[in-house]
């Protein structure tokens, strides 16, 4: 275990240094040119360093970076001199400072903006004399296990054959290319994580540190504890936003300094600075969590692919359903492709079969139709019987997704946003899940007066209490985000699971990810239709891959993975997805994705950028994009450039929290050419924003999700 560094005692140090001109960032998003530094007096200190720097009349965290090449003072300029330097850190090192350099080009962010606001926040609050202390406190990392002195692997298993395989195909993918990447495609329940774990065991061996990204740390509990159990003498740290902010320096602290042998964490890990970095793992690589929604827009595991390559690491992308742009990758030869094809202990996938609703009795007039066709019902009844578990997926929190009068045709919407607000019956409010504004359900139409007021639809809520009326004295456990909300509740409600005190569980989104279910052996996708039709050109791919995840969570138990079976509830069965699905068969699916990407001109065939505005009138919102098109196809123009710059568009979601939103799409099949149009037309948009006074903020985001 290397030592923490001594303090630099230089610190107390009261004979003067000779004062040298340093280029220093600070978090300043729109400063000028997107890369420039600003310039102060301090000591001479190396690239990395970290300072407290005068700016106006605060004292702020900044970074000292990279000499540029021109001259850095302009003439007859008066600098100011750093207030004191950070200096008991070693600074951050190169390959750190090389990757937040390419974030910051790629995904056009301010050098400052993007380095600063990848640190721990509570950075900014220390002093020399206070971070000394803190790095001097005996058992300083809090939270983190103490490391014992000896490193010690806990029992593992044998690898089964695919495994093996799989480890000999990466070991030599690493002899042969250090920093390349591989594509795990591992179906569900055929063992990643003990690559994963095999993997770190060698990289840990050589006396290296190991970073695994996951999407949501949260959501799946398990991962950190089985790091824990297999590595009992090393020290892990998490990263992620659950973390207070002292527990988030104390662990960043302690992978820069090389003392914490393992990170796990959600996509801001990518940004820790590892001094012994040997493996770097992205989880359930195709989830969307892993892009930064806000801000500074960058993808982990773009990020991740390229840290690796730059500090000649191997990465590891996991995933059962790949995102189309990882796939590509590999059948180009640019990822190597490592298959899992067999399930642990040659356990069966679960049988999907498909429920033609259309084919279901009808439901008498002014009824709602029952959420659960009868012969699904009759599948939950066997589970019953033999003591198995079943869960229901619904992606839809609440009650009902609309309250609606019969008589005046009122529906429960948002007076700020362009959406139903949601009906929650637990509490008696109506919900907008856009922008949070909510109130009690009202006693009678607010429009008319008419007391019955009904619910339209269903959400995880209303299924549950139907569930309880149809089968009396089920137990049944519903985990959302609203049940849970309280810090604790869904490691109790899932450990209720894993105990076996459940019987049907409800659950969105949440309970598909990751958990290693061993007594459920029915999966039923409620109404899963809705993501076929979306706008976005990626609700195919994300169904494909929610429902397969699904799925996956049937017949984890070799045992009873025979009688394991998926039901998908819809009305339109003979839809390519589902016949993909049914066979488990990702790869069809994805040729078929991809033909229809390359017919469209869709990435990964090529590179799209999103520029989004919301404004206070939907004019202000139209006039901006609308100049920034000019712009932008004068570029095109006068470099003869092959981008396509579209016209601006409403999204799906035209009006949040009383924001007029519009976006304007920019798509080439070269991403040099889009990248040189975004870094040529971004500062003019800043100009732009003071000709239409009505815009509240815009934002570029390069490499979308979801459009
Ligand atoms: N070599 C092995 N021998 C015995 N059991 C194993 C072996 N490898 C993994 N397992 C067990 O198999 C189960 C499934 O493994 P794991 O959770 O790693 O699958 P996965 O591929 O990550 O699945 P998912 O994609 O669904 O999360 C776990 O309970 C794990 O402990
Ligand atoms: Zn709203």
């Amino acid at each position: 275990m290397p030592e923490v560094p001594a303090p630099n005692e230089a610190v107390d140090d009261p004979v003067e240094t000779a004062q040298q001109v340093l280029p220093v960032l600070v978090d300043m998003p729109f400063h000028g040119a997107l890369d420039s530094t600003l310039s102060y007096l301090g000591p001479a200190l190396p690239p990395g360093s970290l300072v407290r720097a005068p700016l106006g009349h605060r004292e702020v965290l900044g970074l000292v970076w990279d000499a540029p090449s021109d001259d850095l003072v302009a003439p007859g300029q008066t600098l100011r001199a750093l207030l004191g330097t950070l200096d008991p850190l070693p600074p951050l090192p190169l390959a750190w400072r090389r990757l937040v350099r390419f974030a910051a080009s790629y995904y056009q962010r301010s050098l400052g903006e993007m380095a600063l606001s990848v640190l721990p926040p509570e950075l900014r609050k220390l002093d020399p004399a206070s971070l000394t202390r803190r790095l001097r406190r005996k058992g300083g990392l809090g939270s983190a296990p103490a490391p014992t002195d000896a490193p010690q692997t806990a029992a593992r298993p044998e690898p089964t054959e695919d495994q093996a395989q799989a480890l000999a195909q990466l070991a030599a993918l690493q002899a042969r290319e250090p920093g390349g990447t591989a594509l795990l495609l591992g179906v569900t329940g055929s063992g990643k994580t003990e690559v994963y774990l095999r993997r770190a065991e060698e990289a840990l061996a050589q006396g290296r540190q190991v970073l695994v990204l996951v999407p949501e740390i949260n959501l799946t509990p398990q991962l950190e504890a089985r790091l824990r159990d297999r590595f009992p003498g090393r020290l892990l740290v998490t990263q992620h936003s659950g973390l207070t902010p002292a527990q988030r320096l104390r662990h960043w602290l302690a992978a820069h300094l090389g003392q914490a042998d393992l990170v796990l964490g959600t996509r801001m890990a990518v940004f820790s600075p590892l001094p012994r970095l040997g493996l770097i793992v992205v989880d359930e690589e195709h989830d969307a969590s892993y892009k930064q929604q806000e801000g500074a827009r960058y993808s982990a595991r773009d990020l991740a692919v390229y840290r690796g390559r730059l500090e000649g690491v191997p990465v590891l992308l996991g995933s059962a359903t790949p995102s189309l742009e990882s796939w590509r990758h590999a059948q180009q030869g640019r990822y190597a492709l490592v298959p899992m094809r067999q399930r642990v202990g040659q356990g069966a996938l679960p049988q999907v079969r498909l429920v033609d609703m259309t084919q279901q009795p009808q439901a008498p007039r002014g009824q709602e139709p029952p959420p659960l066709a009868a012969p699904v019902l009759a599948a939950l009844r066997e589970r019953l019987e033999r003591g198995e578990q079943s869960l229901l997926f619904l992606n839809r929190r609440g009650f009902a997704p609309v309250l609606h009068c019969p008589a005046c045709q009122w529906k429960s919407d948002c007076p700020h946003c362009s959406a139903w607000r949601v009906f929650h019956k637990l509490d008696r409010t109506l919900r907008c899940h856009h922008c949070g504004f909510s109130d009690r359900v009202p006693r009678a139409c607010p429009s008319c007066g008419n007391p019955d007021i009904q619910p339209v639809g269903r959400g995880t809520e209303r299924l549950e209490e139907q569930i309880g009326q149809w089968l009396p004295g089920v137990r049944v456990a519903r985990i959302d985000a609203d049940s849970t909300r309280l810090k604790g509740t869904l490691e109790q409600q899932l450990s209720a699971v894993h105990a076996g005190e459940v019987d049907i569980l409800v659950g969105t989104q949440m309970v598909t990810k990751g958990h290693d279910f061993r007594r459920i052996t029915l999966v039923v996708a409620v109404n899963p239709d809705g993501a076929l039709f979306t706008t976005d050109f990626r609700g195919p791919e994300r169904l494909f891959a929610t429902l397969m995840q699904a799925g996956g969570r049937a017949g984890r138990d070799a045992e009873a993975a025979a009688r394991s079976e998926l039901w998908i509830q819809t009305w339109n069965p003979a839809h390519a997805l589902f016949q993909s699905l049914r066979r488990h068969d990702y790869e069809s699916f994805a040729a078929a994705q991809l033909a229809e990407r390359e017919m469209a001109g869709l990435p990964p065939y090529s590179h799209l950028a999103l520029l989004r505005v919301e404004a206070r009138t939907p004019e202000a919102a139209q006039d901006f994009l609308a100049l920034a098109r000019r712009d932008a196809m004068a570029w095109v123009e006068a470099q003869a450039a092959e981008v396509t710059v579209y016209p601006p568009v409403p999204p799906y979601l035209a009006r949040v929290a009383g924001l007029e939103r519009r976006q304007m799409l920019l798509e080439s099949g070269s991403r040099p050419a889009l990248q040189a149009l975004l870094r040529d037309w971004l500062p003019g948009l800043r100009g732009l924003r003071a000709q239409t006074p009505g815009v509240a903020r815009w934002a570029l985001d390069v490499d979308p999700l979801g459009i």
